[in-house]
């Protein structure tokens, strides 16, 4: 089956409880950014953070998303991860996604850096064995050496951040989704880690990268598409 996705007339809007909204509109006419705030049938406030989103992807594509904060980038992203259910139109995709969205979320940090891997490889969708391959390299890219035995609580922020990109770019699929160009570690670290995540994007058939960084897009992707209040405002080559 060939690599692809499909979204047509994809809308997400979040129900927001508790909300005040005869105070919230008056404030809402100095808003310069974000979705749109409305309210449903039952009077509940509503941001509209994605609005009748239509595109198509298929190998090969590399889809830049910039906009302003609240665009609509982050959600367009966890849409197409399975985190979010469009509320409107359908979207379809064919192929393997790997995120790399919030790469050491679910990191247990009472758990070792060697069980971690353990941990999120299962999270990521890798068998056993695959994880058992894949250890010795993750272990050897993360030069954590013999804190990979020490539970992550003891680890400073670069580290655990190094443990999470090593895990999260081991992992080979036919997607490959990105909120910003990722940059862990110190120097010696990012650079490394800048040529594993390129080898990364040039082996993955499709890629959706969000960015504000017009050189990345421009460097990375081979499409771009500028969100604003949710809609797609601006597409080029
Ligand atoms: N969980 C949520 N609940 C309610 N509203 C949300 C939620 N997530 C996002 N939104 C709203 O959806 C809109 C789009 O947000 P999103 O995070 O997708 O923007 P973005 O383009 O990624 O912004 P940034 O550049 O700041 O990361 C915003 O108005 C935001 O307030």
């Amino acid at each position: 089956m060939s690599v692809s996705i499909i979204a047509d007339n994809v809308t997400v809007d979040f129900p927001i409880y508790s909300t005040p909204h005869r105070s919230l509109k008056k404030s809402l006419l100095k808003i310069a950014t974000g979705g749109r705030i409305s309210s449903d049938a039952g009077g509940a406030v509503v941001v509209r953070a994605l609005d009748g989103i239509s595109f198509e992807l298929k190998e090969g594509d590399r889809l830049g998303l910039t906009g302003h904060n609240g665009s609509g980038k982050s959600t367009l992203l966890r849409v197409l991860a399975g985190v979010y259910e469009p509320t409107g139109g359908s979207l379809s995709v064919q192929g393997r996604i790997a995120s790399l969205l919030d790469i050491s979320i679910g990191m247990d940090h009472e758990a070792s850096g060697l069980e971690n891997i353990f941990l999120r490889g299962i999270l990521l969708g890798l068998s056993k064995s695959d994880i058992q391959k894949k250890t010795e390299e993750i272990i050897n890219f993360s030069g954590l050496g013999d804190f990979i035995d020490l539970p992550v609580r003891t680890y400073s922020s670069g580290m655990t951040m190094r443990l999470a990109f090593s895990i999260a770019t081991s992992v080979e699929a036919d997607i490959l989704l990105m909120d910003e160009w990722l940059s862990v570690g110190d120097a010696d670290f990012v650079k490394k880690a800048e040529d594993r995540l390129k080898a990364l994007v040039n082996k993955t058939p499709i890629l959706v990268m969000a960015s504000h960084s017009p050189e990345i897009l421009k460097e990375v992707c081979s499409r771009v598409m500028r969100l604003e209040k949710g809609k797609i405002c601006l597409e080029g080559g």
